[in-house]
């Protein structure tokens, strides 16, 4: 799994057009997110995560919850993102894997929004520009 954690004043999405066949299927109230204050994590699955997708899941929960207490934020966006590896995993396992990870994090006590799977969204984000406020993680099961 690659992560790409960006800090920002606010995340908003918008969703176009769908780019999977069958993207997951979603409520009008989900084609528009908006966070404030969050942490964005922008996420892609990768062919190893289907390994050990539970402890990819937890690795990946474990790293943000570290970035979130390190920013000082409890809002997180979770966004699926297709373009930080070249070894994509299945649609199938990355939705799965993306849906626990909000679900982990919301059981903790944060205030967690995910962006809608297999469309193109169009999105707004405001990085905040501190030491801290771009990271990137690789999670690998097993290592
Ligand atoms: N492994 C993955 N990790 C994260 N998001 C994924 C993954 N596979 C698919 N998606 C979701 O599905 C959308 C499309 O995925 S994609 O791999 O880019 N596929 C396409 O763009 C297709 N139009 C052509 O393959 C992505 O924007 C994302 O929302």
């Amino acid at each position: 799994m690659r992560m790409l954690l960006i800090h920002s004043d606010y995340l908003e999405y918008e969703v176009k057009d769908k780019a999977l066949k069958k993207p997951e299927e979603i409520s009008e109230e989900q084609k528009k997110g908006r966070l404030e204050e969050v942490l964005a994590a922008f996420i892609s699955v990768e062919k190893v995560d289907e390994q050990n997708p539970e402890e990819v899941v937890e690795k990946a929960v474990k790293e943000i919850e570290d970035v979130a207490s390190q920013v000082k934020t409890k809002n997180i966006f979770v966004y699926p993102f297709a373009h930080l590896s070249s070894e994509l995993g299945s649609p199938d396992i990355a939705l799965k894997i993306l849906k626990e990870i909000e679900e982990k994090l919301k059981e903790k006590g944060y205030n967690v929004k995910r962006a809608p799977f297999g469309y193109y969204k169009a999105f707004k984000l405001s990085c905040k520009g501190h030491p801290l406020a771009e990271l990137s993680r690789t999670i690998i099961p097993g290592e």
